[in-house]
């Protein structure tokens, strides 16, 4: 018999706290020569959009969903953007989803359901990537992290690099408590081989075979109402900062390296008077780093810079990074 072969296109769900590497195994999984069209939609928390910036150029398809969380104000344009993506000439074989570090999957998840979606659409699993380096910061920061954690079909314990043999023993024995149905896998920079993430059927046995009644249906008040303002409730906030006069690099070291422990996750394309290259800065906890990217080129100059944590004095940082630019005449 083979009328039952499933032609839906397979869809991965990527979530995990903010910083746990989303968006490095994505840039991993669009590298690989698996051959396969892969449309990309990424959301992000924060004005400025650097997600999409630091996804890999490829020839995927990558839409963002910006300004607001995939699993409460949006999630009405992921369904157009997956309805879309499905609806142009050029066929994708798979889809992922990389949600903001403070979504909650799981109406995520129902999205998929969505009568829509449904006959042309499987999630094929939820995959939670786990910050090893931050697991218990990361869980005390925001609840949602132990719902995605909860959520996830398939654990990915990164940045075990980071961590101690005890460590990493702990963690794996608390995933196992909290989600025992989940399978578990650990990686450095999500380098895992893509069979035993992508197209691994792993969902099917934790939504209803049939779209349901309850699914969400042109407009999705109830789970709004489910999730509404998490992020207020959590009192976590966002900064973004954008300029177009480079930044003086002593200046600028000297406030990043200086942040105040509130401010847990930060990320941005800074423009440096000294560079030719873009710097690419990281702050995931109380560890940050900063690499140089591409060169900037013909690109327009400019930087990007989002800071979130909790209780952030929007004004004092704006005017402080705003005193680290270099505003001199340009030769
Ligand atoms: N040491 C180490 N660093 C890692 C690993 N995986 C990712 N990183 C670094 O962690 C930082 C955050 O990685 P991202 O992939 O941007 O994290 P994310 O989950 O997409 O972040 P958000 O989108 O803000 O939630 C970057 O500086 C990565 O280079 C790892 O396994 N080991």
């Amino acid at each position: 018999m083979i009328e039952n072969i499933d032609r839906r296109v397979p869809a991965t769900l990527l979530t995990g706290a903010l910083g746990s590497g989303k968006t490095t195994l994505l840039n991993r999984i669009l590298k690989e020569q698996h051959g396969l069209k892969i449309g990309v939609i990424v959301n992000e928390f924060g004005e400025l959009s650097i997600d999409h910036h630091l996804v890999m150029n490829t020839d995927e398809e990558v839409v963002e969903l910006s300004n607001g969380c995939v699993c409460c104000s949006v999630r009405d344009d992921l369904l157009w953007a997956v309805t879309r993506m499905l609806l142009r000439p050029e066929k994708i074989d798979y889809l992922v989803v990389e949600t903001t570090g403070l979504a909650d999957p799981r109406p995520v998840a129902q999205t998929f359901l969505h009568e829509d979606l449904y006959d042309h659409v499987r999630l094929d699993s939820i995959i939670t990537v786990v910050d090893a380096a931050n697991f218990h910061e990361n869980l005390l920061h925001s609840s949602t992290t132990l719902d995605q954690i909860l959520a996830g079909d398939l654990i990915l314990l990164n940045k075990i690099d980071l961590v101690e043999e005890k460590m990493r023993k702990e963690i794996l024995e608390e995933l196992e408590d909290i989600n025992p149905a989940a399978r578990v896998l650990e990686s450095v920079s999500g380098e895992v081989d893509l069979r035993l993430l992508l197209d691994i059927d792993l969902h099917q046995n934790k939504i209803a075979a049939e779209p349901s009644a309850d699914a969400p249906k042109g407009d999705f008040v109830s789970f709004d109402q489910l999730t509404a303002s998490h992020l207020e409730r959590e009192e976590i906030s966002s900064i973004s900062f954008a300029a177009e006069h480079p930044f003086d690099y002593e200046k600028l070291s000297e406030f990043l390296e200086s942040l105040p422990r509130n401010i847990f996750r930060g990320k941005g394309i800074l423009w440096i008077d000294s560079y030719e290259e873009q710097l690419i800065f990281h702050l995931v906890g109380d560890r940050s780093t900063a690499t140089l990217g591409e060169p900037w080129g013909e690109k327009m100059r400019q930087s990007m810079l989002v800071l979130i944590g909790k209780g952030l004095d929007r004004e004092a940082l704006l005017a402080e990074l705003d005193r680290c630019l270099d505003k001199g005449p340009r030769g």
